[in-house]
């Protein structure tokens, strides 16, 4: 198999960098910064199909995903419609570790300001 100039092998194991990935340049302007709107469908029209694969891609990729982001909005709306959610450790402190998905390494602490 060939991807890009390289040989692939077969038996090979590959490891795709999806954190790396997610925040390449190439693919997402100013990637550090919360920006909700670069998932606009007029904003992501021209990416490539797998910058982001956060259910992974292909015929083996997350069949509970369109679930999985009904319940997320649901439940992330619901929170911030009814809270002011605010962080207390600043980002470079928090630290993240690799687990079977990405972790805060000490938690995120967080306070909850009930909306008027
Ligand atoms: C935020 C939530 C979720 C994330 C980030 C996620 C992510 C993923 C990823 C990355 C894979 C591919 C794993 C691999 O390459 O081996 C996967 C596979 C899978 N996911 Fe999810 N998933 C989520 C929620 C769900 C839910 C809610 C369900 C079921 C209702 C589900 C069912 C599955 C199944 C059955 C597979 C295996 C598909 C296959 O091998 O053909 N996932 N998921």
């Amino acid at each position: 198999m060939f991807a890009g100039d390289h040989t692939i092998l077969p038996g090979t194991s590959i490891f795709i960098n999806v954190f790396a990935l997610h925040r390449n340049e190439k693919h997402f302007e100013n990637p550090e910064k919360f920006d909700p709107d670069r998932f606009l469908e007029e904003n992501k029209k021209d990416r490539h199909r797998f910058a982001f694969v956060p259910f992974s891609a292909g015929s083996r990729n997350c069949i509970g995903q369109k679930f999985a982001m009904i319940v997320l909005k649901i439940a992330v709306a619901t929170l911030i419609k009814t809270y002011r959610v605010k962080s207390i450790d600043p980002e470079e402190k928090l630290g993240l570790v690799g687990e079977i998905v990405l972790n805060a390494l000490n938690g995120i602490h967080v306070t909850l300001e009930e909306r008027a």
